[in-house]
């Protein structure tokens, strides 16, 4: 019906990205009427903005099962939320739109495993080739930011004002104020700890080393949202245990994980090393790519044996949310001895903003560009040059 001349209108907008200090203030104050009124159009805006972008998939993916539910799951919630576009604000409006958002928050609990069915199908009857595949990459990157925003703005605002009080924390919705790193990094380690136990009957330990190069020697805390640190390190640390566990198969001595944190002017910086064997560069690029990540997932009868990382896309999710608020994850590997993952998050409330996808001419020409040529050589086949130098 009258949904597409509504994306079109709501996707003229570009979406508002907040920082964290915004979410701060705004939570301080904590004006329902001022969220629902900022939200009743935001949500929309970033709904449709990149639900426009769905539309510009290849076709093939687009034609997946998977993703035509996904589609429909964005179409149901996009409605639901113009339906308060001239709602006229008072008590009930507000409780009915809270119930909404909680409601649409359920709604889309697993879409990040729909997704990734949707990838397994197009594997599955199709050949994708390097355009294809880098369209996928772009989007899916995209789209799961898109979500984490999406997802940010409705936590926050159920948190606030869904009736739940939250004690004496001083938590504002899901941002901790004062987030101790340390404890979210000993945290993450027990649990993938207690995994890689099960799994390996073995751990490697933790070594913790901090730098405050800021105020020395006082400890490192954050304005941040701790679930995201938590994912992050989580991922990492399974990782980094099975990569280790692997490489040191039969011995019963480990070397340890060690995780540095820094505070510098602009970054706090968590570096996590370790001795697991490195991955091969020419691999290393498989490990952000949500192709290669999506494996046929493991039959419901050896679940119990589900490796510790491989399957999913914990890494460029991870990458993801880190990037969400203006950091980023990098890893650095020397195949032979081991890995460096670095968290690298802002320092400054002020400057930890939203980073958001945007659907423009630029998006748009993105899936219509055909792969660059290459400019510079890079086969290695039998030609004329190197014939001459077989001559030599
Ligand atoms: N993330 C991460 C990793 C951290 N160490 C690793 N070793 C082999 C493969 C992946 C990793």
């Amino acid at each position: 019906g009258h949904i597409p001349k509504m994306l079109d209108f709501y996707s003229q907008f570009n979406p508002s990205p907040l920082s964290i200090k915004q979410f701060i203030d705004f939570g301080l104050s904590a004006c329902e009427r001022k969220s629902f009124t900022f939200l009743r159009k935001e949500l929309p805006v970033r709904l449709a903005n990149i639900m426009q972008e769905i539309h510009l998939l290849p076709e093939h993916l687009l034609r997946m099962p998977s993703v035509g539910i996904v589609n429909n799951l964005y179409i149901t919630s996009f409605e639901e939320i113009i339906h308060f576009e001239k709602s006229e604000i008072n008590d009930t409006t507000l409780d009915k739109f809270c119930q909404a958002l909680i409601k649409i928050r359920n709604r889309h609990a697993d879409v990040v495993e729909v997704m990734a069915k949707g990838i397994i199908e197009l594997k599955e009857s199709h050949d994708v080739d390097a355009h294809m595949e880098n369209n996928i990459q772009y989007f899916l990157d995209r789209f799961f930011m898109s979500r984490v925003s999406i997802r940010m703005l409705i936590n926050q605002h159920t948190l606030l004002f869904g009736g739940v009080l939250n004690g004496h924390s001083r938590h504002v919705g899901c941002i901790d104020p004062s987030c101790d790193v340390i404890s979210v990094i000993k945290d993450a380690y027990e649990n993938a700890r207690f995994l890689c136990d099960q799994y390996y009957l073995a751990s490697p330990e933790l070594v913790v080393k901090s730098h405050n190069d800021l105020e020395c020697g006082n400890e490192i805390r954050i304005v941040y949202v701790p679930s995201h640190l938590y994912h992050i390190l989580f991922e990492l640390f399974k990782n980094s245990m099975r990569a280790v566990m692997e490489y040191y198969g039969d011995s019963d001595t480990y070397p340890p994980v060690e995780v540095t944190i820094v505070r510098g002017k602009e970054d706090i910086c968590v570096k996590m090393s370790d001795r697991g064997g490195g991955i091969p560069r020419s691999y290393m690029d498989q490990l952000f790519k949500y192709m290669y990540s999506t494996a046929p997932q493991p039959s419901k009868s050896d679940a119990h044996t589900v490796p510790l990382a491989g399957y999913g896309y914990g890494l460029p999710l991870s990458r993801l949310y880190a990037r969400y608020l203006h950091g980023d994850l990098v890893l650095l590997s020397c195949e032979g001895y081991g890995t460096d993952a670095v968290i690298y998050l802002k320092a400054l409330s002020n400057e930890a903003n939203e980073l958001l996808p945007i659907f423009n001419k630029t998006s748009t020409k993105f899936y219509r560009t055909p792969l660059a040529t290459a400019d510079w050589s890079s086969s290695c086949g039998g030609g004329m040059a190197t014939r001459q130098l077989n001559m030599g």
